[in-house]
């Protein structure tokens, strides 16, 4: 199969027990979302997939091939990316600019071609249409620090893609962002390439149940179900433990 392949993972701090045998796929075009309540170890999830966290136990495979024993940046390369956090923004340079530095690293260029890239038609087209993608037009040449913070999160995403990855894992896309700017959000997820694999961890269950088509609940590091949206707001055993019935 392809795409990722996670069995019997675990992650062990210490005595504490975060990941506890978990099986996991996702396939090419997949729009999965990973909840559960404070500290069930989505997060720690996360990490393990990107290579931030070696676990304990268990494999990881992507398209076939074992991951677990690659860093970071090699399951990048691999394919395998998480969106950029804020902080990771420049926050006095455009947006345009912002999304030449990870084009740039992609193609192997660094930032030193930083300023000859602007001649280079290849590399602008790319950034345009990643502007265009994420309807940031109008915006493309304002320094990131004047856009509003749901706009903010819509450039860290761009940034991910233009990665090009297989698989990305949106950590907590909406965190931070007024609800009145969610839905710039939701549409930017809605509109990701349809081969894409997409994870989505996040505690907004209006976006999780808008974007995602199966959902997994993690519980103290299990997974305690996955289902289709219908399936998880109907679960007696999720809407007790985790949405006190607030979906249904
Ligand atoms: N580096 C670490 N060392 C020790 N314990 C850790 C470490 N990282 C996470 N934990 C613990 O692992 C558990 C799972 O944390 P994790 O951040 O993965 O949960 P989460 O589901 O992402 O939570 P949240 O929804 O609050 O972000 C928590 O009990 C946390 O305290």
């Amino acid at each position: 199969m392809q795409g990722l392949e996670v069995r019997g993972l675990s992650k062990r701090f210490g005595g504490l027990v975060v990941s506890e045998n978990i099986d996991f796929d996702l396939p090419p075009g997949a729009r999965k979302a990973l909840i559960g309540p404070n500290g069930a170890g989505k997060s720690t999830f996360a990490n393990l997939v990107t290579g931030i966290l070696s676990p304990s136990g268990g494999t990881i495979r992507f398209d076939g091939q074992d991951v677990a024993g690659l860093n970071e940046a090699q399951r990048v390369k691999r394919g395998i990316a998480k969106t950029f956090q804020i902080t990771t923004l420049f926050p006095r340079l455009t947006v345009r600019e912002n999304l030449r530095l990870p084009v740039l690293e992609r193609e192997g260029q660094g930032t030193r071609m930083f300023r000859r890239a602007s001649g280079n038609a290849e590399i602008e087209a790319e950034v345009t249409a990643l502007i265009d993608q994420f309807d940031l037009g109008p915006l493309a040449d304002r320094p990131v620090l004047d856009l509003a913070y749901g706009q903010q999160r819509l450039v860290e995403m761009a940034l991910s893609l233009a990665l090009k990855p297989r698989l990305l894992i949106l950590d907590e896309p909406a965190a931070g962002v007024p609800s009145s700017e969610t839905h710039l959000i939701i549409e930017a997820i809605e509109r990701l390439p349809d081969d894409l694999a997409v994870l989505v961890i996040e505690h907004d269950m209006d976006l999780v149940f808008r974007v995602a088509r199966s959902i997994v609940v993690l519980v103290q590091g299990r997974i305690l179900t996955e289902g289709t949206p219908e399936e998880i707001a109907n679960n007696a055993q999720v809407r007790e433990l985790y949405l006190g019935g607030a979906h249904g």
